[in-house]
């Protein structure tokens, strides 16, 4: 008879010669060995012969069967005595071996079984004879039941075509299917060393993991590995309870960029049925390419700062930011997708246009900022009703101050802007609505609304005496017209490093989230005059934040006794109005070393302030830039200097700062100056802060004035007066001298080169 079979695609002829084969091949009559070497052998042959049975075609399913069951008898003895434990070991020592019922085909078979630990031979008729009543009999009652599982027929009778059910014996035994000798593998079967029906079957009546009882006894090895499956899982289809899966039936889905078990709508995997219970299915892999993915931008507008004049000034950091970015180089975020427009009302978007006649931009003002959103807004959402209301009268009342120019607090801060004369009519015009400008927030890109600690903020504010509120509102809070980075002449340097390493981490909160400390705090030094406050100012316009103005000299000097308080409730306040920029003008005098007695007011105000800015160096949430100015960098207690993140020299403007600055005052005016005039003027003025350059054009406009007959000067018109000539200039010389001595110069350059950081 012949018969064939298939197994992985071999198709095996079986005749009955193959049934003198084992006779041919195997001695197992001689004499001549040892009981240990003959124990050596034919395990070795059992090995070879049943291991890979499946892949062999010599040996007809009969033939098999025949010598399975001899062997299995004559040799069950010496397998089940006392040292054919490390057998079984050998392939189900994990759990996923006991699972599987074998080894992988790459792992090395572990020949526990030597000569040493062979049963000895004597015994084996006593076993033979014990063993004739059945194999299952010979097995030790808790290996039965091991074996057994839920396939009881599969101890019952080897030969018995129930046993086609077990997980080891469908194409390990040909003979184990005699009774479908010519079975043909369903076209769904991968390999898999269970039985074709095992797919379809409901999970419950999966067939026990556990080896049959040829396993147990050790006869068989366990089947060779199949190749790698298509899918981890074997028989798993779409007919059991796992319904979001959309596997076809009975058959394993190809391998597609969709990662196995990707369930589109977002699912967690279901239970798997093939694993043991409670073992979750694998997680898919999202899928590479998903149709219709788009990238959820994170409602981030770009930010455009206005563009330095000094190129050279970039730094790596820059560079790398933008090296990082793929694409849209117009903007400073290449690398974002952003699905927001420029706002026009953002200082930073608003690029500076040169196009403006110098008597139309009065220190930054943009004509095209919308009017239309600039009612003021506190960003405090959870203030009770009762003082949201007090608090957006008092807003309403800090948004009509004095002119700006002509403004001064009475927190002791010098009015430097007492260049009223130079404002132009059209800042005039738009005075009002410069002022709510400044007092409405920028909705940025990576500005967020004050939300942060939004409670305890408000119950500190029920609790803060609404005198200090008041106070803060009216006389900390600077209202004032947004600046431009071109209303500072010069500072390259220093506005790029401000720009890269202070504006942008606050703006763009979300790109610069992995850095562990931002500088939030920077300490502005320099000559006095040279445009420290002016920087304030600029950030806090360029943030759309709300001006905070500190005299440090002016605590000290009119508000002791309250200064911890105002600093407190300042610092409140501005966590209620964020984007927020604090300003403290001559910290030395809160930090100054020379502070020594600890419960002194000076003393408390220090540990206030410190406290205060601790918390907001420390909260990620918090918008708040505290700048910190002094003339006196010396006098700043060494031990206090780590609080500042950024220590930047302002210098002395250079020529063609000082060229700016006399072009921008003068502009206002009628003058009458040839080329030559400006340099020499440009050349006199070196040494000159900003501040003192702005005196000497202040005194040197007056100069027609003077030249008028004694006559009522209110009844004179600007254009009665003559021109500015250079003459008046050599006069303002004569009044106004540089305010720093070269001395103090130095000893900046000398602090800047031990503390500076910028240059
Ligand atoms: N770089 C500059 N560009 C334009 N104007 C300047 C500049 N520096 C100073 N000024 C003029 O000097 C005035 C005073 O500047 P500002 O108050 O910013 O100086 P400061 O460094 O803060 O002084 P202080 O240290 O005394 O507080 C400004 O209003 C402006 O008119």
């Amino acid at each position: 008879m012949i018969s064939s079979t298939s197994v992985y695609g071999l198709k095996m002829q079986w005749t009955p010669e193959h049934a003198q084969w084992p006779e041919q091949h195997f001695d197992i009559t001689s004499t001549t060995r040892s009981p240990a070497h003959k124990v050596e052998a034919y395990r070795g042959h059992l090995q070879r012969t049943y291991q890979y049975a499946w892949a062999n075609d010599d040996i007809s399913a009969l033939t098999a069967s025949n010598l399975l069951k001899k062997y299995a008898e004559k040799y069950s003895g010496i397998l089940e005595g006392p040292v054919d434990r490390p057998v079984l070991s050998n392939y189900s020592d994990t759990p996923s071996g006991l699972v599987n019922g074998r080894k992988n085909e790459s792992e090395p078979w572990q020949p526990s079984l030597n000569s040493e630990a062979v049963y000895p031979m004597n015994c084996v008729p006593d076993v033979i004879t014990a063993s004739k009543a059945g194999v299952s009999s010979a097995l030790p009652p808790a290996d039965v039941s091991a074996s057994i599982g839920s396939s009881p027929g599969v101890a019952s009778n080897l030969t018995e075509p129930s046993y086609s059910s077990s997980t080891c014996g469908s194409h390990t035994v040909p003979s184990l299917h005699a009774g479908l000798p010519s079975q043909e593998y369903a076209p769904g079967y991968n390999g898999s060393y269970l039985h074709s029906t095992y797919s379809s079957q409901p999970a419950p009546a999966l067939p026990s993991p556990h080896p049959s009882p040829l396993h147990s006894s050790g006869l068989l090895q366990p089947p060779p590995p199949p190749p790698p499956p298509p899918a981890l899982v074997p028989g798993y289809n779409g007919t059991s309870n796992l319904s979001s899966y959309s596997y076809p039936s009975a058959s394993y889905p190809p391998q597609t960029a969709v990662g196995s078990g990707y369930s589109p709508g977002g699912a967690p995997p279901p239970p798997s049925a093939y694993l043991p219970s409670g073992i979750p299915a694998p997680t898919p892999l999202p899928p590479t390419t998903v149709p219709g993915y788009t990238y959820q931008g994170h409602g981030l507008t770009p930010i455009a700062p206005s563009a330095l004049t000094n190129s050279s000034a970039s730094s790596l950091k820059r560079k790398a930011f933008y090296m990082a970015g793929q694409g849209d180089m117009d903007s400073s975020y290449g690398n974002y997708s952003y699905g927001q427009q420029r706002s026009t009302q953002s200082p930073m978007y608003r690029m500076p246009d040169n196009s403006i006649s110098n008597t139309n931009r009065g220190n930054g003002f943009d004509r095209s900022a919308e009017t239309s959103s600039l009612a003021f807004k506190p960003t405090k959402q959870l203030m009770s009703s009762e003082q949201q209301r007090k608090f957006s009268s008092q807003s309403s009342r800090a948004l009509t101050p004095p002119s700006y120019s002509t403004a001064k607090n009475s927190l002791g801060s010098r009015s430097s802007e007492s260049f009223g004369k130079y404002t132009s009519p059209v800042m005039s015009e738009h005075g009002d609505e410069h002022r709510q400008l400044l007092s409405h927030p920028m909705q940025g890109p990576g500005l967020r609304a004050a939300t942060s600690s939004n409670h305890s903020v408000d119950e500190q504010l029920k609790n803060t005496d609404t005198h200090l509120i008041d106070l803060v509102t009216n006389e900390i809070i600077t209202q004032g017209p947004p600046v431009d980075w071109n209303d500072i002449a010069g500072l390259d340097l220093v506005k790029a490093v401000i720009k890269e390493e202070v504006l942008w981490p606050v703006l763009r909160s979300d790109a610069f989230s992995g850095l562990t400390a931002l500088p939030r705090s920077i300490l502005l030094f320099g000559p006095r005059g040279t445009g420290k406050t002016l920087l304030g100012r600029c950030i806090a316009s360029q943030l759309g934040a709300t001006f905070f103005k500190i005299a440090g000299s002016g605590l000290v000097a009119k508000w002791l006794g309250e200064a911890e308080k105002i600093i407190h409730a300042s610092f409140l306040v501005a966590r209620c109005r964020q984007p927020s920029v604090i300003f403290v003008s001559d910290i030395d005098m809160l930090l100054s070393s020379q502070v020594n007695e600890e419960h002194s007011p000076v003393s408390r105000m220090r540990t206030e302030f410190l406290m205060q800015l601790d918390t907001v160096l420390t909260s990620a949430e918090d918008q708040i830039v505290v700048i910190c100015a002094t003339s006196k960098p010396e006098e700043i207690d060494e031990s206090l200097r780590r609080y500042f993140m950024k220590r930047l020299l302002i210098p002395l403007p250079d020529s063609t700062a000082r060229h700016q600055i006399i072009v921008q005052l003068l502009s206002q005016h009628n003058y009458c100056l040839n080329d030559k005039e400006f340099a020499l003027l440009v050349q006199r003025t070196e040494g000159f802060s900003g501040l003192d350059v702005a005196h000497l054009c202040q005194e040197a406009v007056v100069g027609p004035l003077h030249a008028m007959p004694a006559t009522d000067l209110s009844a004179i018109m600007p254009s009665q007066l003559r021109p500015v000539t250079y003459q008046d200039f050599e006069n303002a010389f004569c009044k106004i001298q540089p305010s720093i001595s070269q001395k103090e110069l130095d000893m900046y350059v000398e602090w800047n080169k031990m503390f500076g950081c910028s240059q």
